[in-house]
């Protein structure tokens, strides 16, 4: 008997190997050398539409029943004013999918040389993520570059892929082409994957599939707690985390990082807990920003709730309905941030 989600989770892989290897093309050849100017955005344009186009084409031809709620969409695309920006995209998709055979891979998946698809067959694939999600039936999410910031200064990015069947995430990936596959060898080998499925437990694989770990959030050692936290200040109230931990008595700083890959570590064991409050400007989450991590977490062994220990909901819409935070955490430290989090919020009059 094959296990629920088989198929699903390796046509993910698949389409998770395959725009990461891209996105790490992209930033190798437009940002790295780079004849760009600074603060120019297209890199990170063209990686998110061509990863965005190559995964739903991939899902689309496995799975074309299934809706997607993706971060971008097309129309700008479209526009004739960006059509060098859409012939670099085209390139680039055609690239990644007709790139030969890895793992996995078969010939039924519509990959390998001579798949190349047409500019409008790309532009209609990078458009079948305009769901708008919802509390029934079965629906993927994808961000195609999380973490932008990140991918244009070298950090931390990650290419997001999860299934949600009616509002409850059931398969997650967060692929991480710079992240240090082993923890304690940041100049080691760098690129994996962690992969969840739900009630099956999490592993993290190299972006080359030649080895698998399973995790589990190991517990926190008395005195080394700490966060995981955002880079970008626009993203969390950072001021708030320090707050807690001086409420916790944490002294070790925090991990800064882009993108889900927080998700990634704190399975691992890389950090104590992700704190993620919102910054007052009424920004709502995306589903496609959270769905692999929390999915992470909960079969990692962990807790991940709001600042009112409510749990997150999945099928709301596109977002996740009112930003209350986010604390995520091994089941041995959630309850007292959660506690750390009230007091504080109570502090400064918030709920
Ligand atoms: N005001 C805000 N509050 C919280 N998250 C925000 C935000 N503005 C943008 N984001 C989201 O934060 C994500 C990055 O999170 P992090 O700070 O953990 O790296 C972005 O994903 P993208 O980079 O895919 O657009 C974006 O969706
Ligand atoms: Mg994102
Ligand atoms: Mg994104
Ligand atoms: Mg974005």
């Amino acid at each position: 008997m094959t296990l629920p989600y088989a198929f699903e989770k390796q046509v993910a892989l698949v389409a998770v190997r395959r725009a990461c290897a891209l996105t790490s093309s992209v930033f190798n050849r437009l940002v790295k050398n780079e004849t760009l100017t600074k603060g120019d955005k297209s890199p990170v344009t063209v990686g998110d539409y061509s990863a965005q186009a190559v995964v739903n084409t991939i899902l689309g031809r496995a799975f074309p029943a299934d809706p997607i709620v993706g971060e971008e969409d097309a129309a700008e695309m479209r526009q004739e004013s960006n059509s060098e920006l859409k012939n670099r995209i085209i390139a680039l998709a055609n690239e990644a999918l007709t790139a030969p055979l890895g793992p996995g891979e078969t010939s039924d998946l519509g990959l390998g040389p001579g798949q190349e698809r047409t500019p409008e067959e790309l532009m209609d694939a990078i458009d079948r993520g305009g769901d708008q999600g919802g509390r029934t039936g079965r629906r993927w999410t994808l961000d195609p570059i999380d973490g932008t910031k990140g991918f244009l200064r070298g950090g931390q990015y990650a290419v997001c892929l999860a299934l949600i069947v009616d509002g409850k995430v059931v398969l997650g990936l967060i692929g991480c082409p710079n992240l240090p596959v082993k923890s304690d060898e940041p100049n080691g080998r760098k690129g994996c994957i962690f992969v969840v499925v739900k009630g099956q437990g999490a592993e993290q694989v190299t972006l080359s599939g030649d080895r698998s770990v399973p995790l589990t959030i190991p517990p926190v050692v008395p005195g080394t707690l700490n966060f995981l936290e955002s880079v970008e200040a626009a993203h969390a109230d950072l001021a708030f985390n320090n707050r807690i931990s001086e409420l916790l008595n944490i002294t070790r700083a925090p991990a800064r990082m882009d993108s889900q890959a927080k998700y990634g570590c704190l399975a691992r064991g890389d950090g104590g807990v992700y704190l993620r409050m919102p910054t007052g400007t009424g920004y709502r989450e995306k589903i496609w920003d959270h769905a692999s991590g929390s999915l992470l977490v909960e079969e990692c062994g962990g807790i991940i709730t709001d600042s009112r220990g409510k749990s997150l909901d999945f099928g709301l819409g596109r977002s996740l309905g009112e930003n209350y935070g986010f604390i995520a955490a091994g089941k041995d430290v959630h309850g007292q941030v959660l506690a750390a989090v009230q007091q504080a919020l109570a502090e400064i009059g918030r709920k």
